[in-house]
């Protein structure tokens, strides 16, 4: 601005332009006039430049700096085109088949998910904010590939009230997964009001439009298995405590489970809550261990290996998106109806609660001898001390609840899926020339 000013007051003044002028009180007056005159339109000129910036800019609604407050940008929804692909996107086009808002739609599991609905005949439709916590190129193209498979993906955020009710109106959604989420344990201490924002606030917003809804939806979730935190039962049960949470993501996840007791016992929603234990893939999350150690391995970076005390072995129930998504799959087709309308409870409702594991912990420094092998490169291993930053030192899923209700069955082991994995990452980071950020 201060350089426009500057500009302004640059501009000459075309002395000798007046000649006929004699008196200098008529020559200095037309002399102000014609200034004025430039002044006045230059002054048009540099705001009509800044409203152009400002209306074709694709920045027109910047990404707020504090990243906690980055769903708070607003997004264009709305008009008769825009509800046509929402309702075409949520069409159920198979007997029997559900309705399903699905949030996160452009994240890892919800883009497998909505694609796999969408598969069997389910009208899906997607939300999603694509804020930049990583890589948003990637959310874009999960995005471009449920597009060509006909799921629509709404740009907005969970925190909007307006837009969540504007898809009510136009869908009568019989299911939500809910899939949004500030994810990763270690960026809770970096960014904590990212996951109160998503985690917390989110959630509420949401369950406060379905609670109206008419008909209610029936609502799966994802919970984590962070939420057993310091709990050393193994395995861990859903009967375990999780009071002992380990980082604020653990804790939101946790209060999520709360929050989805409370809207069941007051207005009779139906609530499954699913804890997901270290999910993996294609069109994975770059943020993850094996993600990033597959890209820093390949190029040729140290890659940061977590021990606990006394050399102690980390592990994680690593599971693969496939038996994920089934176990998602089940969990809708399983989910009875919410009893409340018009935001009035009519009778209890399901509530419930499963791990989604694989049953089989893998020290993370197997993991890394599975990459070394699929990749054919040595990794440079920097083993170092679990931080105090919420990570826990292992887990491992009991999954007889989910085996026994929802017929969950995983059936992938991490050499397999690692092989998929890479096999993937290759084809997209290097078939396509992109390089993983
Ligand atoms: O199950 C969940 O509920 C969570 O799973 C996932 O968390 P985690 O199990 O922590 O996965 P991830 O970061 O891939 O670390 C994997 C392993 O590598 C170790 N690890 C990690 C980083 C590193 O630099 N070095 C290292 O050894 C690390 O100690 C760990 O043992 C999701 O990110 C989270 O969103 C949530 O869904």
């Amino acid at each position: 601005m201060s350089k426009q000013m500057s500009h302004l007051d640059d501009i000459p003044s075309t002395p000798g332009k007046f000649k006929m002028e004699k008196s200098p009180f008529v020559h200095n007056r037309l002399r102000w006039h014609s200034s004025l005159a430039k002044l006045t339109f230059w002054s048009f000129i540099f705001l009509g430049l800044i409203l152009i910036f400002f209306f074709r800019s694709p920045s027109s609604n910047p990404l707020p700096q504090d990243p906690s407050r980055r769903s708070l940008r607003t997004y264009n929804w709305g008009g008769p085109a825009w509800e046509k692909r929402v309702r075409s996107s949520a069409r159920v086009r198979s007997h029997n088949g559900i309705s399903v808002l699905v949030t996160g739609a452009a994240g890892f599991v919800g883009t497998h998910v909505s694609a796999a609905l969408k598969r069997r005949g389910d009208g899906v439709l997607g939300l999603d904010n694509f804020n930049d916590y990583y890589d948003p190129s990637l959310k874009r193209a999960r995005q471009a590939l449920l597009e060509r498979s006909g799921v629509f993906i709404v740009e907005g955020d969970i925190n909007d009230s307006a837009l969540l009710r504007k898809l009510f109106e136009v869908v009568a959604f019989t299911h939500v997964m809910h899939l949004a989420a500030q994810a990763g344990v270690r960026y809770a201490m970096e960014n904590p009001g990212s996951y109160v924002h998503s985690n917390i606030a989110g959630l509420v917003s949401l369950l406060e439009v379905c609670k109206s809804a008419n008909p209610q939806p029936a609502i799966v979730w994802a919970s984590s298995s962070s939420v057993y935190g310091l709990n050393t039962k193994v395995p861990f049960s859903e009967k375990d405590r999780t009071d002992q949470p380990a980082s604020l993501y653990a804790a939101t996840k946790k209060a999520g489970e709360e929050i989805a007791h409370t809207y069941n016992h007051i207005y009779g929603l139906s609530l499954t809550g699913l804890r997901f234990f270290t999910v993996y893939g294609p069109w994975g999350r770059p943020d993850m261990a094996y993600f990033f150690f597959t890209r820093d391995i390949l190029k040729g970076k140290s890659i940061p290996i977590f021990e606990a005390a006394n050399h102690g072995t980390v592990a994680r129930d690593f599971t693969y998106i496939d038996d994920i998504v089934k176990g998602c799959l089940a969990a809708l087709d399983t989910a009875e109806k919410s009893t409340g309308s018009g935001g009035k409870k009519k009778g209890p409702a399901q509530l419930r609660v499963y791990n989604l594991g694989n049953t089989s912990p893998v020290p993370v420094s197997d993991l890394v001898s599975i990459l070394e092998k699929l990749l054919k490169v040595n990794a440079k291993r920097d083993i170092m001390k679990l931080p105090r930053n919420g990570d826990v030192q292992f887990t491992h899923a009991n999954i007889s609840l989910a085996q026994r209700e929802l017929g969950y069955k995983p059936s992938t082991d991490l050499q397999t899926g690692l092989k998929k994995f890479v096999r993937w990452y290759l084809s997209y980071y290097n078939g396509g020339k992109k390089a993983a950020g």
